[in-house]
């Protein structure tokens, strides 16, 4: 199993997922200390793992990096393609250099990877491919540049299902909504506390999603219990794009209080056990 990102976030959280269930894993990722750290807890529970460092956006690097582990492992079974980020900014901000950024990380860097395991290993062989989206539903205001990506992503996604259906290689993709992840402290904690705080209208389950949530869905959409699910896209949102205007309003009362429950985002345990991985 290749899982892009598996440094860090919920890219790490479903490489111990896989590891526990048996796989062996590659981690790919930039910063080597980071796979490294990933690398040691992974062996010291028992699993098997492999680091490689690549940016998945050099096109030359990716596929020398899919032939080593296809070389030195004998097979690939899966890919988890959920290397990307963004930063936030208003369109009218945004620099040409800044938008290719985030589309070659979020978009071009996934079509590179999803290509080259096509190519040297699952055209002949079949798999699964699980590429990570986001939220994108109606546009993302001030993440316009992923949102773009992301939508390319969906729908390069839904082609790729269909091509390679031959192959015998299913292709779905998931979209996470607000997770809270290692990946929310890219952005300023002032940033965050908003969404935080926004996060009862917005999100009917009304908590943020942990690691481990996004990493089911992906572990499930690569194993044989999806083996009739291709092009499909599974949303692990807590509903986020069903909460349309008005219905927080038509909550009783009691349920209409900011922040109830154990499982709000704003609880410092729910996103240290996120950070720490709590499949773990
Ligand atoms: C407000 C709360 C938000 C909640 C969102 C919740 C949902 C989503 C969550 C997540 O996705 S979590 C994952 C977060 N993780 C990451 O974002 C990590 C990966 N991100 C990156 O590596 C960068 O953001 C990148 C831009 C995608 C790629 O970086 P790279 O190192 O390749 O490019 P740079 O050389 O740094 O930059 C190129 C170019 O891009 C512009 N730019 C980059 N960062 C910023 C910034 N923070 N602000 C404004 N502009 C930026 C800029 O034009 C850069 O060119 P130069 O100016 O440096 O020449
Ligand atoms: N957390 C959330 O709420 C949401 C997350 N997502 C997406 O889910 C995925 C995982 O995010 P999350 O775990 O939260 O955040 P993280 O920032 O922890 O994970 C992103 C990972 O991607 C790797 N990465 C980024 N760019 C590249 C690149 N060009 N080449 C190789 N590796 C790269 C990073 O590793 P390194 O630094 O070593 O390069 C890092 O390990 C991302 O695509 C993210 O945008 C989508 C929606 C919501």
């Amino acid at each position: 199993m290749i899982v892009t990102g598996g440094g860090s976030g919920i890219g790490r959280c479903a490489a111990h997922e896989l590891a526990s269930l048996g796989a062996h894993v590659a981690i790919v990722g930039r910063n080597p200390e980071k796979l490294e750290t990933v690398r040691i807890e992974i062996e010291e529970d028992g699993g098997s793992v492999s680091t490689h460092v690549s940016d998945i956006r050099d096109e030359e690097t990716v596929a020398a990096t899919i032939a080593t582990i296809i070389k030195d492992h004998g097979r690939i079974d899966g890919l988890v393609n959920n290397a990307g980020g963004q930063y936030r900014a208003a369109i009218k901000d945004i620099t040409t250099k800044g938008f290719e950024a985030v589309v070659r990380s979020n978009l071009t860097g996934g079509f590179i990877v999803m290509r080259e395991v096509y190519n040297q290993w699952m055209a002949e062989h079949g798999g699964s491919i699980v590429n990570m989206i986001a939220d994108i539903w109606h546009g993302w205001p001030h993440f316009s540049h992923s949102a773009a990506a992301r939508g390319g992503m969906f729908t390069l996604t839904e082609s790729a299902a269909t091509e390679f259906a031959a192959s015998g290689v299913r292709v779905n993709s998931v979209a996470p909504g607000s997770i809270a992840s290692s990946g929310l402290d890219t952005y300023d904690a002032k940033d965050t506390e908003f969404i935080q705080k926004g996060v009862s209208p917005h999100i009917p389950l009304q908590r943020f999603g942990t690691e481990s949530e996004v990493s089911s869905a992906i572990v499930f959409l690569l194993s044989p219990g999806a083996s009739f699910i291709t092009g499909s896209c599974v949303r692990v949102d807590g509903g986020a794009p069903n909460a349309r205007r008005g219905w927080w309003e038509l909550q009783p009362a009691e349920n209409n209080t900011p922040f109830n429950g154990f499982h709000r985002a704003s609880e410092p345990a729910i996103l240290a056990a996120a950070h720490q991985g709590e499949q773990r």
